[in-house]
């Protein structure tokens, strides 16, 4: 395999719009800002990643202004100018900084772009993916009412979507998932509390049992594992880990203690494609099934959640939700579209989209170029 160069690293500061705002327990998004990140190597090839942060740190400790702060001090200063055998390496050389996950994976995801596009490959081959299409699901925010609630999944369901999520939070759970499953007694449906509650509602929680749910996602803290493993052990739903798992420690250290029966994984969350290899690769041994998340992303990460989702233990449909279910207007060319609810993984080189680049200038709001290391700190290596 052809080696990369590092040349420059471009980041371009956007701020999207969301065409209906989406409601977790945590809060309201309407817009937010990305910094989509351009690695340039000496050859003029270009690979893209994004932060997938929002601007606030309301779903982990990270925004996209913690992220620019620590690319542009930190994480760019460690692989500017240098050459990159395998991206896979990138993770261990950005291993000096502590957490701040998003803003790593932002980095990597470029890289591995690069790399893919310069031994003219398609991300999906770098990564060892097998499928040629992804099965995809919806998630769907918190609704005003039930009723309203369930005319969004019928809308969802017609549409071809292959699971449907339903955000849940207390005073907005029971009543709504007993609704949609009085009017669709066969869907796969599962709900996303985005830790709302706590095990004194383990009562409350086992309500849930009857519904014939494929899973319920991080039902506890956002940094816990215990109390989810005694919820397990009391619950017949699956448990499914989003905000607890932040590495292959993480994940390991979870079905251990028998926290969870599914895994989400998040390139973000976790540092990049190839912590989530790692994540994958174990949850297969363990028989642990696990599925790509989404983080509201733009055409640059949802291209990388496809390709990693054609990782053959992504058995079940992932929160990869086409273009036109998103943002006023995506920055990647075609875009990104489902048929029948399966999503065709382009064979392209890297990411297989273009990026809009009269789009993205239009929308840039700052745009700062990185060639050399300019850090103040001490940079290791
Ligand atoms: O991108 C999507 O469609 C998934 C949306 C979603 O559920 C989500 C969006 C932002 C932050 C956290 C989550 C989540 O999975 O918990
Ligand atoms: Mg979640």
């Amino acid at each position: 395999m052809k080696t990369i160069y590092i040349k420059e690293v471009v980041l371009h500061n956007i701020r999207v719009s969301l065409k209906a705002p989406f409601t977790t327990s945590f809060g309201t998004m309407q817009t937010k800002d990305v910094c989509i990140v351009e690695v340039i190597d000496e050859s003029g090839i270009s690979g893209w990643g994004e932060t997938v942060s929002s601007n606030e740190p309301y779903y982990n400790e990270e925004t996209t202004y913690t992220a620019v702060y620590m690319l542009k001090d930190f994480l760019i200063p460690r692989i500017i100018q240098r050459e990159i055998s395998h991206p896979k390496e990138i993770h261990e050389m950005l291993s000096f900084v502590r957490r701040n996950q998003i803003a790593k994976a932002a980095l990597e995801t470029a890289v591995w772009d690069a790399f893919a596009k310069k031994n003219e490959k398609s991300l999906s081959e770098v990564l060892g993916g097998e499928k040629k299409e992804i099965a995809v699901g919806k998630s769907i925010g918190i609704q005003e009412s039930p009723s309203q609630l369930v005319e969004k999944v019928r809308k969802y369901v017609d549409e071809g979507f292959k699971k449907i999520k339903v955000k849940i939070a207390p005073g907005a759970d029971i009543e709504y998932i007993d609704a949609v499953r009085k009017e669709f007694s066969n869907i796969p449906l599962m709900a996303d509390a985005n830790s709302a509650y706590t095990l004194e509602h383990m009562e409350h929680l086992k309500k849930l049992d009857k519904y014939n749910l494929m899973m319920i996602e991080q039902p506890l803290a956002y940094d816990d594992i215990i109390d989810h493993a005694i919820l397990q052990k009391n619950m017949s739903t699956p448990i499914c880990l989003d905000e607890s798992i932040h590495s292959y420690e993480d994940a390991l250290k979870a079905i251990e203690l028998g926290s969870c029966r599914i895994i989400n994984i998040k390139i973000g969350r976790v540092g990049g494609l190839q912590e989530s290899i790692r994540i994958h690769n174990l949850c297969k041994e363990h028989n642990i099934p696990v599925w790509c998340g989404g983080m509201l992303e733009t055409g640059i990460a949802r291209a990388h959640n496809i390709h990693m989702t054609t990782l053959a233990n992504f058995t079940l449909p992932g929160d990869t939700a086409p273009s036109s279910h998103y943002w006023e207007e995506d920055i990647v060319k075609p875009e990104i579209t489902m048929n029948n609810g399966y999503i065709q993984v382009p064979s392209g080189l890297g990411i297989g989209y273009e990026i809009d680049n009269e789009k993205l200038k239009e929308i840039s709001f700052q745009t700062v170029k990185i060639n050399s290391n300019q850090s103040t700190h001490p940079i290791p290596g």
